[in-house]
C-alpha cells in the first residue's frame, strides 16, 4: 500500500475504534497515521505541527461525551473541528488462546466500553473486575502481553473490537456484549484553526461559550440566542473551566454552518452576552440529515429584514 506524506494522529494502539474511524475519513484515508497512548498525546501532536491533524473520539450514543477530547477542545491553544465521523462500535471479550470464560476475573477496557458492557459483564461474570485503560486496543495489549502467573496481576481479558483480537492474537470469548447493538460513537478530526469548508446544505458548526460572570438566568441567555434564530442544539455539555471552583462553560453543536445567516446572528447574539466564545468550526455532518429550515430563519428572510432596516434608516 502506498503511504502518503500528510501525517495523521489518532489514538492507538492499532486496531482501536479510533484507527476504524480514521480510515473512513477521506482526507485521512490514505495519508501516513500515526498512533498515539492518550488523546491528549495525540492532539499534542497537532499543536506541536508534528501532525496535520488528530483523530479523535468525542462522543458515544449510550456514554455521552469523551470528557479527554472536550477538555483539549476547550483549554489550551485553539484548534478546529474539520470533519466528523459515525461509527458503530461492537465490543468482543477476548483473552489468550486457552483462557476459559468461566476463569475470567480482571478485564480491561477503554471507559466508553466498560460503561457498555457493564450489564453483561455483572450478569455474566459478577466476580469479575473491570479496569480502565486508554483505549480498548491498548487494553489488548495488555492482555497478550500478561504472562499468566507473572508479577503485577496480570489481565485475564480485555473488552475490544472484533478486530484487536485478530490483531494481537487473542481468542474471542464472547460477542457483541455492549448494550445497545445499535450504539453510535462520533469521531472528529482536529486540526488547527482553519476557515471552514463551503456549506453542504447538511452541516453542524462546534463552539464554546464561557459565561460572563455568573449570574441567574446565563444558560438561559445563551439558548436564548439560538432559540430566537430557529437554529437547532445537537448536544450541550457543560465543563469547567479549568480556572477555579464553579467556572464552568458551555461546548455546544448545533444545525447549520457558520455562514448561514441564522447561525451568523446567534453568533453575533452570543459574542454579546457571553465573556469569550470559541468557534471550532463547521463542517458536513455524518449523517447527512438536511433539517428543514423554520420559517422567517432562512438567509432570504434575514436579508428581507436587513433591507427594510436598511430603508428605515434612509
Ligand atoms: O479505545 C478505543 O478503541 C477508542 O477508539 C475509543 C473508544 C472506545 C469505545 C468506544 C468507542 C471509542
Amino acid at each position: 500500500m502506498v503511504v502518503g506524506t500528510t501525517r495523521y494522529a489518532y489514538l492507538g494502539p492499532e486496531a482501536t475504534f479510533t484507527e476504524a474511524a480514521a480510515l473512513r475519513l477521506p482526507a485521512v484515508a490514505g495519508e501516513r497515521l500515526d498512533p498515539h497512548p492518550t488523546v491528549h498525546a495525540a492532539i499534542a501532536a497537532v499543536r506541536t505541527g508534528e501532525a496535520t491533524g488528530a483523530v479523535v473520539p468525542l462522543e458515544n450514543s449510550v456514554e455521552g461525551s469523551v470528557n479527554a477530547t472536550l477538555d483539549e477542545l476547550i483549554r489550551g491553544e485553539a484548534l478546529a473541528i474539520s470533519a466528523e465521523v459515525l461509527l458503530p462500535v461492537t465490543f468482543v471479550l477476548m483473552a489468550r488462546p486457552g483462557t476459559d470464560l468461566g476463569s475470567v476475573r480482571r478485564i480491561v477496557t477503554h471507559p466508553v466500553a466498560e460503561a457498555q458492557c457493564r450489564t453483561w459483564v455483572s450478569t455474566k461474570l459478577p466476580d469479575a473486575v473491570v479496569e480502565l485503560g486508554s483505549s480498548t486496543a491498548a487494553a489488548a495489549v495488555a492482555v497478550a502481553e500478561s504472562a499468566p502467573g507473572a508479577d503485577g496481576h496480570p489481565y485475564d481479558a480485555a473488552i475490544a473490537a472484533p478486530l484487536a483480537g485478530e490483531r494481537y492474537g487473542l481468542d474471542t470469548l464472547a460477542h457483541d456484549i455492549g448494550e445497545d447493538a445499535e450504539a453510535l460513537t462520533r469521531f472528529v478530526l482536529v486540526s488547527p484553526p482553519r476557515t471552514p469548508t463551503a456549506p453542504t446544505g447538511s452541516d453542524k458548526t462546534s463552539l464554546v461559550a464561557y459565561i460572563r460572570d455568573d449570574h441567574p438566568g446565563a444558560l438561559l441567555e445563551i439558548l436564548e440566542q439560538f432559540a430566537t434564530r430557529g437554529v437547532n442544539l445537537t448536544r450541550i455539555e457543560s465543563r469547567p473551566t479549568g480556572n477555579g471552583m464553579g467556572r464552568y462553560c458551555f461546548a455546544i453543536d448545533f444545525e447549520g454552518h457558520v455562514a448561514d445567516a441564522r447561525v451568523g446572528e446567534a453568533m453575533m447574539g452570543l459574542r454579546r452576552v457571553c465573556a469569550d466564545v470559541r468557534f471550532l468550526g463547521s463542517y458536513p455532518r455524518a449523517d447527512g440529515v438536511r433539517p428543514p429550515i423554520r420559517q422567517g430563519t432562512s438567509n432570504a428572510d434575514f436579508r428581507d429584514a436587513a433591507a427594510w432596516l436598511e430603508q428605515l434608516r434612509g
